[in-house]
């Protein structure tokens, strides 16, 4: 809340001065009743003088307390709207791998309503102020008014702070599992809804329905808790006020019967007694209080999530892309998925990286590029680590190609444009027909500028356009992290043509289960739980039955042959130049099912 407070101080600050404006005006006005109440009982002149103060504290006091909605509403929604911001800024700017530990609906959850409530919280605090003069000065106005009044009053006073204090602790409590509860159901409704077509063929869609609706019942129990603690507050307030109001009256009334109070007096008695016991004023102030620290609690790890720090080094203008990896080593949740990782890929050259299932490939993927900072040891493109590197800098000569690519933008041709800078149509096309996905998009009804929604696209179509948008610039270092995997053997050969012909200028980094792919790369990077086990020409690590095993062939050669495979080991792995011209020596083509050249 300091953070909320500290960005627009005026404006809480103007809702705190109208709030205590507003109930000054209110504590003057009983008094200034009591002395009209008692010239006019007087007879004589008309008091105008007095009549035309009560209009004025009443004026005053509506115009303030419209002021403080006014005011109060429009602070609430510039801070939601600040909050929605930085709560989105921090979670783009976060290494991907964290911000995806919190789940869709969960995050659904926190960036609306639950933004929404903490933003509250600073109106909320400066409208306690305000609601507790009120209380306060009604208690000082009648002990300065009668003193036996006051006393009667006062013996109430405990039950009235024990009903806030109880109120505004269970408000707390019940506010924070709501919340919760209600991002649990929202994460289980956005899961079902990514995977529905896997709901559909399971068949277990009344299943997920009880999964989804499955919390309601403990929402609906939270709910109904919130309710009762409203309801307590409502029902002993609305048994104590109307008593400790009947109290001051007949004490009033005693004290007027004696002649100590005027009838003016009592009028005054008897509203300041109607402030005091109004405590409807504070316990929503201390509701909106409750529900913003709690808003602000369940914020915190979104906020707290640790932002890469960049510096704002270039990189050499002529640089060839030679990425190099030192001693790397990735540990998440005390888990090690890369270890020793050592590895130069000369500039414009082809590295696949294989391996079975969980090796690690898209950890190796996203250090490469900054995705994600290695926990050990460093990366850096053309001799400079990436850390140093500007981000938009880094962002331009880095490129990425995923398996299942977002496609951020609203037409195609803007999904495939999407970066650093806007790429001119031309290049756009160039990109598309290089990534097979010119002659669809083409077909699409408005072609490059058919809005994406419009155009269902197959997985491989997605794919191709993700491709397309990695090719779009000319990144000295591409990474293609599993981007072909959904495409058919011949489109693949078209990529994979494009991929060649930027040979000797632009370094790409394959991460592929496809032998193919493999067998079409400069070197291959063979990763086994997180470390390297060996680095080579596919020729020469298919002798190893091992490797064969990881494209699931099984082995062609007596197990006695597996000596060549390379054994772990930290030593640097430079992936071998391009091959001479002319057919690479190894494995017979005829056995890539998948057409390795
Ligand atoms: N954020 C994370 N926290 C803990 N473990 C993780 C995290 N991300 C990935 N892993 C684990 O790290 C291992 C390597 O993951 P990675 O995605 O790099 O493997 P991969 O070789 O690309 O697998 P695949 O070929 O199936 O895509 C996996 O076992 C995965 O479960």
């Amino acid at each position: 809340m300091p953070v909320l407070l500290r960005r627009r101080p005026w404006s809480v600050a103007a809702v705190a001065v109208c709030g205590v404006g507003a109930a000054l005006a209110a504590l003057a006005l009983p008094a200034v009743l009591g002395v009209t109440v008692d010239r006019l009982l007087a007879g004589g002149p008309v008091p105008w003088r007095w009549l035309a103060l009560c209009a004025l504290l009443t004026a005053a006091e509506v115009a303030l307390d419209a002021a403080v909605v006014w005011c109060g509403g429009v602070n609430s929604a510039v801070l939601t709207s600040w909050l929605r911001r930085r709560a989105v800024d921090r979670l783009l700017s976060a290494e991907p791998h964290r911000a995806q530990a919190f789940s869709r609906g969960d995050l659904t959850t926190r960036l609306t309503t639950t933004t929404g409530d903490a933003a509250g919280a600073p109106v909320a605090a400066a409208g306690v102020a305000s609601a507790v003069l009120l209380p306060v000065g009604g208690l000082v106005g009648i002990v300065l008014t009668d003193h036996w009044t006051a006393l009667a009053l006062l013996a109430g006073v405990p039950a009235l702070v024990l009903l806030l204090r109880v109120f505004t602790r269970d408000t707390a409590a019940a506010t924070r599992d709501y919340q919760r509860v209600q991002a649990s159901v929202a994460t289980r409704l956005a899961e079902a809804v990514a995977g529905a077509a896997t709901v559909r063929a399971a068949g277990t869609a009344r299943r997920e329905h009880r999964r989804i609706t499955e919390p309601l019942t403990e929402l609906g129990a939270h709910g109904r808790r919130t309710w009762r603690v409203y309801g307590r507050a409502v029902g002993l307030s609305s048994v104590l006020l109307p008593l400790l109001t009947a109290l001051v009256l007949a004490v009033g009334g005693l004290r007027l019967a004696a002649g100590a109070v005027t009838v003016g007096e009592l009028v005054t008695i008897g509203r300041y007694a109607a402030l005091v016991v109004g405590i409807g004023a504070v316990t929503g102030a201390l509701g909106g209080l409750a529900r913003g620290r709690a808003a602000g609690e369940r914020l915190r790890p979104l906020f707290a999530l640790p932002v890469p720090t960049h510096r704002d080094a270039a990189l050499p203008p002529d640089g060839p892309g030679t990425l190099v990896l030192r001693d790397v080593g990735v540990v998440r949740d005390g888990r090690r998925l890369l270890r020793d990782v050592n590895l130069t890929v000369p500039g414009g050259t082809c590295l696949a990286v294989v391996g079975r299932s969980g090796s690690g490939k898209s950890t190796l993927a996203a250090v490469a590029g900054r995705l994600a900072d290695p926990d050990e040891g460093t990366v850096a493109l053309d001799g400079v680590p990436l850390p140093d590197v500007a981000p938009h800098v880094l962002r331009r000569e880095v490129g990425y190609a995923f398996a299942r690519p977002a496609l951020p933008g609203d037409t195609v041709g803007d999904a495939i444009a999407f970066g650093v800078d806007r790429p001119p149509p031309e290049a756009v096309r160039a990109a598309a027909g290089d990534a097979a996905a010119d002659g669809f998009v083409r077909l699409l009804p408005h072609g490059y500028r058919t809005p994406v929604a419009d155009a269902p696209m197959s997985g491989g179509e997605r794919q191709r356009l993700g491709l397309a948008r990695a090719f779009v610039r000319s990144h000295r270092l591409l990474v293609l992290d599993d981007a072909t995997s959904a495409l058919d053997t011949a489109t693949e050969r078209r990529v994979w043509e494009a991929l060649d012909r930027m040979a000797g200028h632009r370094t790409r980094l394959v991460v592929a289960h496809r032998l193919s792919t493999a067998a079409r790369a400069d070197c291959v990077a063979w990763l086994e739980d997180g470390g390297l086990r060996a680095v080579g020409r596919h020729e020469e690590l298919w002798r190893d039955p091992a490797y064969r095993e990881v494209f699931q062939t099984p082995p062609t050669a007596p197990p006695s042959t597996a000596a060549s495979a390379s054994p772990p080991d930290r030593a640097d792995h430079t992936a071998a130049p391009p091959p001479p011209a002319g057919e690479p020596e190894g494995p017979p083509p005829a056995k890539d099912r998948e057409g390795a050249r």
